[in-house]
């Protein structure tokens, strides 16, 4: 707009309000650069943490917003472009609004400024945490996961960098405190190029204390349950099954140490459930049992709560992963139990986890309640299994694996 152009009022914009109103999901673009220097670029899944339940920006017109990551460093960059802006210095700036959920060193406007910070840290690059487990090969890829060390300026600057992706993907995610020492921060990258790796995604979990009893207190024994709080894999890489070597690599460290018993997620989203589903049937199915051994008296025996414990996964999960071994028998005739067992069996615990409100009913629409949800779980577990090959995997590894996991069966 020229100089001379007299600026449009609100009172001029409420003739036409779709002209001056931006979605702001649609309105930020995310860029994150490639290796090679170029970028790829995505829009947020949410943004009302940041503009409100709206999700809407007023008073700009053609509105854009370049919220920019180098794949390496995470250093970052913004810069908000319009056409006009009205005249009201009520008006939302959004440049100041995401500027105060990022970390000091975010450069505004000025890319050669970026693009040379940039160049200074990667100098002398070193990913700021403790690898975790061993680098590990996927198709012609290398990766690596690092503990964050929070105490070390870098790490911190990090995780500062990186936290504005959990208001923007997963849904009522908020920040952590940092400063409280019970939060781990994994980082995975690609470590393909060791001078320059690329972020991959981040994990962030929590660590309960669990009080164990006086005598492990007093010998020092630790017990601590692990509790996911917030897991991302960035949109370019999604659905290449990274996020569940992600959870896999961060479930086999956790196994190895003797102080976790536990491993919670704090409020999966249905994908996030999927992979933890699929992944946890995996691992259970490839190291640890036969799946056409499995029966009700297994289930219901000692066996169960052993190898629960052993495994650090909940109750509830644990359930329903024997459950879903139970269907995967009745889909491919490995089993004797009958699907009606199987019906009864899982209703028994639906039952038992809806008691209050169930035992409120009349029996017809207590047993139709019942039916009703064992339907829908049902066909939820089928989706669940459908592609997972557990018996040929597990037979082919039982014999091996049995070895390092000796179960009383
Ligand atoms: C606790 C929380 O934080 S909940 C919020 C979770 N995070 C988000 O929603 C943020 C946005 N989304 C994301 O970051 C990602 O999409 C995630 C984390 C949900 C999933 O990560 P991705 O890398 O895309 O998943 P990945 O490619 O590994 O999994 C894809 C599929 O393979 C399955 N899978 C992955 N690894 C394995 C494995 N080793 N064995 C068996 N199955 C596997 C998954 O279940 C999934 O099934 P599908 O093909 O039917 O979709």
């Amino acid at each position: 707009m020229s100089d001379n152009t007299p600026t449009p009022s609100i009172t001029a914009a409420s003739l036409q309000p779709e002209l001056w109103t931006s979605s702001s999901n649609d309105a930020l673009q995310i860029y994150i650069t490639d290796s090679d220097g170029t970028a790829l670029n995505f829009h947020p899944n949410f943004t009302y943490p940041i503009f409100g339940d709206s999700e809407q920006i007023f008073g700009y017109r053609d509105l854009v917003i370049f919220l920019c990551f180098d794949h390496c460093t995470f250093y970052p960059f913004l810069n908000v472009k319009y056409s006009d802006r009205l005249n009201d210095d009520t008006l939302e700036d959004p440049r100041a609004k995401l500027l105060s959920y990022l970390p000091e060193s975010t450069v505004f406007k000025d890319e050669a400024k970026w693009a040379d910070s940039i160049s200074k840290e990667k100098e002398d690059f070193k990913i700021p945490g403790e690898l975790i487990g061993d680098v590990f090969t996927l198709g012609e890829d290398k990766y690596g996961i690092y503990k964050l060390d929070l105490k070390n300026a870098q790490g911190l600057e990090l995780h500062k960098r990186l936290q504005i992706l959990v208001l923007l993907f997963i849904e009522a995610g908020s920040y952590i405190d940092h400063q409280d020492e019970l939060w781990d921060i994994y980082v995975m990258y690609k470590v393909t190029d060791e001078k320059t790796p690329s972020i991959i995604g981040f994990c962030t979990a929590y660590n309960y204390w669990k009080y164990g009893g006086f005598d492990k207190f007093d010998s020092n024994q630790q017990e601590v349950r692990k509790k996911i709080s917030q897991f991302i894999v960035l949109p370019m890489f999604q659905g290449l099954k990274l996020g569940g070597h992600f959870y896999n690599k961060l479930f086999e460290y956790w196994m190895q140490d003797p102080s976790v018993i536990e491993v919670v997620v704090e409020d999966p989203n249905e994908s996030f459930d999927d992979l933890r589903d699929r992944c946890d049937l995996t691992r259970l199915c490839q190291n640890t049992i036969k799946v056409a051994s499995v029966d009700l008296a297994l289930i219901n025996s000692e066996w169960a709560t052993k190898l629960r414990q052993e495994q650090k996964l909940e109750k509830r999960q644990f359930s329903r992963l024997l459950e879903m071994i139970l269907l995967y028998q009745l889909e491919h005739s490995l089993t004797n139990v009958t699907r009606k067992q199987v019906r009864l069996f899982i209703k028994k615990r639906l039952y038992e986890k809806n008691k209050e409100i169930l035992d409120g009913l009349d029996e017809p629409t207590r047993l139709d309640k019942l039916q009703t949800a064992y339907a829908s779980l049902e066909q939820d577990y089928k989706r669940i299994l459908s592609g997972l090959s557990l018996h040929k995997r597990s037979l082919d590894t039982t014999e091996a694996s049995s070895k390092k996991f000796k179960l009383n069966v």
